[in-house]
């Protein structure tokens, strides 16, 4: 597993421009293994952007991107599970007919397939096709889909997007159940309290630039997220 002293994600002055258009600002992420970390901040604010940079889907404009310690590779990539753009998957097959497409495209075994299906708590989900789903059984094939291969760093956009309270304690059980042996978790969102209630740390991004990094408990001391997050997002609590 990886050493706990290196970040398994660290970026510097990353920054990725649209046109004219500055999407990301010299963001200098820092994620510590074994965690996990939640990238919050409002809709449009770049959260993507850098998830897709930090995943090589995106070329950085400048900066610079570590993974493991190491300068940005694709090599690395094959320690890292995503689940970026939403779920996808074939809506005809099953959740398990689906994650043994993908199993082979990956080169791993079967027993891998019913060990990330039971993980997510879909083994008993048989021969239901994925196209009658609902957004959390979805949600969790394509938490499946990322944890196959059993990678060290599991990066996903929205993870929560469309659960219910149930949901999100579900997804709480299981993220941390993953980073239980060191495995470490970037996630990204813009619901303030899911973050709260699933993240150690938080990137807090606002225009492009990340205004908080560290702890969540030290994000607000007084215990008001609210008022932290908008006195740093320059937001108007309503
Ligand atoms: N391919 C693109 N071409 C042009 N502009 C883009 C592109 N992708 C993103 N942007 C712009 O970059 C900015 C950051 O977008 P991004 O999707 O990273 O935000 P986000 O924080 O993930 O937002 P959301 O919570 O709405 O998903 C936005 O202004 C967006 O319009």
């Amino acid at each position: 597993m990886h050493n706990a002293e290196v970040p398994v994600v660290r970026t510097a002055g990353l920054s990725k421009t649209f046109g004219r258009t500055p999407a990301v600002e010299s963001v200098d992420l820092h994620v510590r293994p074994g965690r996990i970390y939640g990238l919050l901040g409002p809709n449009g604010a770049g959260k993507s952007t850098t998830l897709k940079m930090v995943l090589g889907l995106l070329p950085p404009s400048s900066g610079e991107i570590q993974l493991f310690g190491r300068p940005w590779s694709r090599q690395a990539l094959s320690r890292i599970g995503a689940s970026i753009n939403g779920p996808s998957f074939y809506g005809h097959l099953s959740a398990r007919q689906n994650l043994m497409v993908h199993a082979h495209l990956l080169g791993v075994s079967g027993a891998e397939v019913d060990r990330v299906l039971a993980a997510v708590d879909l083994h008993g989900s048989g021969r239901k096709k994925a196209k009658s789903f609902s957004v959390g059984m979805q949600g969790r094939l394509a938490l499946a889909m990322a944890m196959l291969g059993d990678p060290e760093l599991l990066v996903l956009d929205e993870p929560q997007n469309g659960l219910d309270p149930e949901g999100t304690a579900a997804l709480r059980a299981m993220l941390r159940r993953f980073t239980e042996t060191g495995r470490t978790i970037v996630l990204s969102s813009h619901l303030l309290s899911e973050v709260a209630s699933l993240a150690d740390d938080i990137g807090l991004i606002a225009a492009g630039q990340l205004r908080y990094q560290g702890g969540i408990a030290e994000f607000a001391p007084d215990g008001d997220l609210e008022r932290a997050y908008f006195a740093l997002t320059g937001g108007v609590r309503a």
